[in-house]
């Protein structure tokens, strides 16, 4: 389902972030990108989505390459792969509501359709009856939170989320990272990247350690 063949990655000039990665994660997989903090994790999960070109090597993504894939085929690969970032980039112009039926507004569906599919993300990630609120009256968690429910909205079949639970206490951290499971359990292949290993530690899982210089798949635990 996600195949990494050789790949490099550097930015301009700079020595290579990521070299010769080599892995695949197989469909339905829940898998965590761990190591610390600048050895590459967020530009391996960006390259998956697409965000961001490797400068070397082969990345297959559900039979597509995505190295070379082409603005044509941008748009099924958006739809397959629900994003995460950092940085959620949730609208506080808008409602919670209206942040969540942002990426079916821009595939055309029908309204009736986008709004009953947007109110059960919603649900689904624990939010009910806060669709009218401003995501800025939105704990850190429940913001995190709805971001996935944006990020599936479009019931993509992988999930790549960038450190989830940066900022969160242990309890918020295990919240998100059921969501998650639960989105897992009925299918959809999930990677995780964190550098809270004792938090991972929790969830029996496949690890991908990235460590400056070094690529380790740590297998499952
Ligand atoms: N757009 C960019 N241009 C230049 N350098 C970049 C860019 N994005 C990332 N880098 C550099 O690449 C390296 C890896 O960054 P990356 O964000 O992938 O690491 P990370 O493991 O996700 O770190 P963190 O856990 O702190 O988020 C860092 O040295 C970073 O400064």
């Amino acid at each position: 389902m996600i195949e990494f063949q050789h790949v490099f990655k550097s930015y301009g000039q700079s020595a290579n972030i990521l070299a010769d990665i080599n892995f695949t994660i197989n469909s339905g997989e829940f898998v965590f990108i761990s190591g610390p903090s600048g050895a590459g994790k967020s530009t391996l999960l960006k390259m998956i989505g697409g965000l961001e070109p490797p400068s070397r090597g082969a990345i297959t993504v559900k039979g597509e390459r995505v190295d070379k894939i082409t603005p044509r085929a941008m748009p099924y690969l958006r739809r397959a792969v629900g994003i995460i970032l950092q940085d959620t980039h949730l609208l506080y112009d808008r409602s919670a509501f209206e942040n969540v039926m942002l990426p079916l507004s821009v595939m055309g569906l029908n309204p009736d359709k986008a709004a009953s599919r947007a109110r059960a993300a919603i649900v689904k990630v624990g939010l009910g009856g806060k669709e009218k609120l401003n995501p800025i009256a939105l704990s850190g968690g429940e913001q995190q939170r709805l971001a996935i429910a944006r990020a599936i909205v479009n019931r993509p079949s992988i999930l790549i989320a960038d450190e989830p639970t940066a900022n969160l206490d242990q309890e918020n951290a295990h919240l998100i990272l059921d969501v998650f499971r639960d989105f897992n359990r009925v299918g959809v292949t999930t990677l995780i990247a964190s550098h809270d290993r004792p938090l991972l530690q929790c969830y029996s899982n496949r690890t991908l350690l990235i460590e400056p210089g070094r690529f380790t798949d740590l297998g499952y635990h």
